[in-house]
C-alpha cells in the first residue's frame, strides 16, 4: 500500500519569494505557491512568472510542489494554466470549485496535470457528489476546504469551534472518501496562539482529513503532530497485521487481539497506518 504523507499543505503568496526560499527547507508535506487570493491583481502577471521560476528551480526535495491559479472566470485564471502546464508543477490547486465544469475546462487547459479542488462555494457544497463523481474523468486528487470563503459567503461567523462548518467539513471529507481522494481541512487565520491552532488540527483529524492547509511556518509542527500516527497507533497497527499473518489465523476475517475483537476492516486500517508511518520515517 502506497500513502503519501500530506499532513501539512504550507500556501505562500507566490510573490513572496523569501517565503518560497524558507519553503524549501521547511518539515512540511505539500508546498503551495499561490497566484490567488494573497495577490493584489496590480501583482499577478510577475507573482506568475515568480512562480514558473520556482518551480524550474526546484530544490523542494521531498515535498510537493503546487500553484493555486485564479479561477478561470477571472483575468487571469487562462494565462495562469498556460504559464503553469509544463513548469514542473506536481499538480494545480483550482479555487472556488462550484461544478464539475470548472474542473473539465482547467483540465482542458491544463493537460494531465493532477488538480486539486478547493470547496469553498455554497454552490460546491451542493454540487459535491458530481464533483467528486467527476475525479476519474478531471484528474482530480485532493479536496481542499476553503473555509474563509466558505464562511464569507454563508455569512457565517465560526469561531474558535467552527460550530458552524462542521456539517461542510465531514461532508467533504465523506465526498472525498467516496472517490478515493485526500481531503485537507481549511487554514487556521490564527498564527500566534498555538492552543487553537492544536485544537483545529485535533478537531480535523477527528473528522478523518490527511492533513491541514496552514498559512505561517510556525502552523507546520502542530500539523504533522496531529496528522501523523502516533507511537501507540503504530505499535496497534504493528500488534494487528502481526497476529492476522499468524498461521492459526490464515484465512480468517475476525481473531481476537489484546482481548478485543478485529476484523479485516482492522487489519485494513492497520496497513494504512504502517504504510503512513513507513512514508513519514523515510522522507
Ligand atoms: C500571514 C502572513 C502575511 C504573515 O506575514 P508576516 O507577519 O510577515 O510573517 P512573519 O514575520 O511571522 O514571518 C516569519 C518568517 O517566515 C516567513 N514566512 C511567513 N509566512 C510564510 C509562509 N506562508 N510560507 C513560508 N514562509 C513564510 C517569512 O518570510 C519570514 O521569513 P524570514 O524573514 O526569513 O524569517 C504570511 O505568513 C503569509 O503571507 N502567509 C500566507 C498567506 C497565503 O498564502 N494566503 C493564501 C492561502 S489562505 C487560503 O487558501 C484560504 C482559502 O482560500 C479559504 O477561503 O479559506
Ligand atoms: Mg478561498
Amino acid at each position: 500500500m502506497i500513502v503519501r504523507p500530506r499532513r501539512s499543505a504550507l500556501f505562500m503568496p507566490a510573490s513572496n519569494a523569501r517565503a518560497i526560499e524558507k519553503a524549501r527547507r521547511l518539515d512540511c508535506d505539500v508546498v503551495i505557491l499561490d497566484l490567488e487570493d494573497s495577490i493584489a491583481p496590480d501583482l499577478k502577471e510577475a507573482a506568475r512568472a515568480q512562480a514558473v521560476v520556482a518551480a524550474a528551480e526546484g530544490g523542494f526535495g521531498r515535498r510537493e510542489l503546487l500553484v493555486r491559479i485564479n479561477a478561470l472566470d477571472t483575468p487571469w485564471g487562462r494565462d495562469d494554466c498556460h504559464a503553469v502546464a509544463d513548469a514542473g508543477f506536481d499538480a494545480v490547486v483550482l479555487p472556488k470549485v462550484s461544478h464539475p465544469a470548472n474542473l473539465a475546462a482547467a483540465r482542458a487547459l491544463l493537460g494531465a496535470l493532477p488538480l486539486w479542488a478547493m470547496i469553498e462555494t455554497c454552490a460546491g457544497m451542493l454540487d459535491l457528489s458530481a464533483i467528486v463523481g467527476s475525479a476519474r474523468a478531471n484528474g482530480l486528487e485532493c479536496l481542499l476546504a476553503g473555509t474563509n470563503d466558505l464562511a464569507k459567503e454563508m455569512r457565517s461567523t465560526p469561531g474558535p469551534d467552527r460550530a458552524p462548518l462542521l456539517g461542510h467539513l465531514a461532508m467533504i471529507v465523506t465526498a472525498a472518501r467516496a472517490a478515493g481522494l485526500t481531503a485537507l481541512d481549511g487554514v487556521c487565520n490564527v498564527i500566534e496562539d498555538g492552543e487553537v491552532l492544536a485544537a483545529e488540527c485535533a478537531q480535523g483529524a477527528r473528522f478523518g482529513f490527511d492533513g491541514k492547509s496552514l498559512i505561517h511556518p510556525a502552523q507546520v509542527a502542530a500539523a504533522n503532530r496531529a496528522y501523523g500516527p502516533t507511537a501507540e497507533m503504530v505499535a496497534w497497527a504493528d500488534r494487528i497485521i502481526a497476529a492476522f499473518a499468524l498461521p492459526e489465523n490464515a484465512g480468517k476475517g475476525v481473531i481476537r487481539v489484546d482481548g478485543a475483537m478485529v476484523e479485516l476492516l482492522h487489519l485494513e486500517q492497520a496497513q494504512r497506518i504502517a504504510a503512513l508511518a513507513g512514508a513519514i520515517a523515510g522522507s
